[in-house]
């Protein structure tokens, strides 16, 4: 059943189409990949999706009711999202930085939980460590944490895998995948074929011209895919 979408979306910067009347589904209990080359367009829709981004035209849909930006509280709960760039403060411990998201998102008792998020998803002799200290692997833990404790039943990321280790790599697989058995609908951008093929429930394919969906064993054709829609020239959607 439908969870989100996306009606008649358009998008534009500066005359140039980004998106054209374009519509998109979700479920929830599903992982939801956006692939495709730079600049067709992948973050945009995320950020129109948790209304970063005004889209020109076209409704977003979430859980029957449509969502206007700029989102109340309510819808902001309802999705999370993990940025490319980390939105970690810097100057503060793992511990503090889930205390000061807990406290932005009103979320009441949060000690308890905080313990457990921490003793899952760090190493114990990094506790004490300010953030700005921390790996690439380290921040994207820690993030992962954030989405945790925030709960929503959309987690939104873009490019989660950039940059991390084979371990961290696969850390976040096991993560996005229990979100996935906890019900939530999970959307991801990637460069990573290896985790797509792995997690991918659907791909959408993002060329200049259009967009493709991938399901299935279709699946398969996925890689020629991608390949092919680096000949298709310039938008003309
Ligand atoms: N704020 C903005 N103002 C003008 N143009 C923008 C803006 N944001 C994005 N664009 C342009 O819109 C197009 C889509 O950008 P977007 O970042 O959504 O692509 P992407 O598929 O996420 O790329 P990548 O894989 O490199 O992250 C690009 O041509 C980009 O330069």
């Amino acid at each position: 059943m439908t969870y989100l979408s996306l009606k008649n979306i358009s998008k534009s910067y500066d005359g140039k189409i980004v998106f054209h009347n374009q519509n998109f589904d979700f479920s929830q209990n599903e992982i939801v990949f956006f692939v495709g080359k730079n600049g067709v367009g992948k973050t945009t829709l995320m950020e129109i999706i948790i209304g970063l981004n005004q889209p020109d035209q076209g409704t977003i849909m979430l859980d029957d009711r449509e969502l206007r930006i700029p989102y109340d509280v309510s819808a902001r709960k309802q999705l999370s999202f993990l940025p490319t760039e980390n939105q970690l403060v810097n100057y503060l411990n793992a511990k503090e930085n889930l205390a000061y998201f807990a406290e932005i998102y009103r979320i009441k008792d949060y000690e308890p939980t905080i313990s457990g998020l921490i003793k899952n998803y760090l190493f114990a002799d990094q506790e004490k460590k300010l953030v700005k200290d921390y790996s690439t692997g380290m921040k994207r833990r820690l993030s992962l944490a954030l989405i945790d404790l925030i709960d929503a039943p959309v987690i939104i990321l873009d490019e989660p895998s950039l940059g991390l280790d084979i371990y961290n790599t696969d850390f976040l697989r096991k993560q996005l995948w229990a979100y996935r058995q906890a019900g939530k609908l999970v959307i991801v951008t990637s460069h990573d074929l290896l985790l797509c093929r792995r997690l991918a429930d659907r791909v959408y394919l993002f060329s200049n011209d259009r967009v493709v969906e991938y399901r299935g064993k279709a699946m398969r054709n996925l890689e020629q895919g991608i390949l092919d829609s680096y000949e298709t020239t310039q938008s003309s959607v």
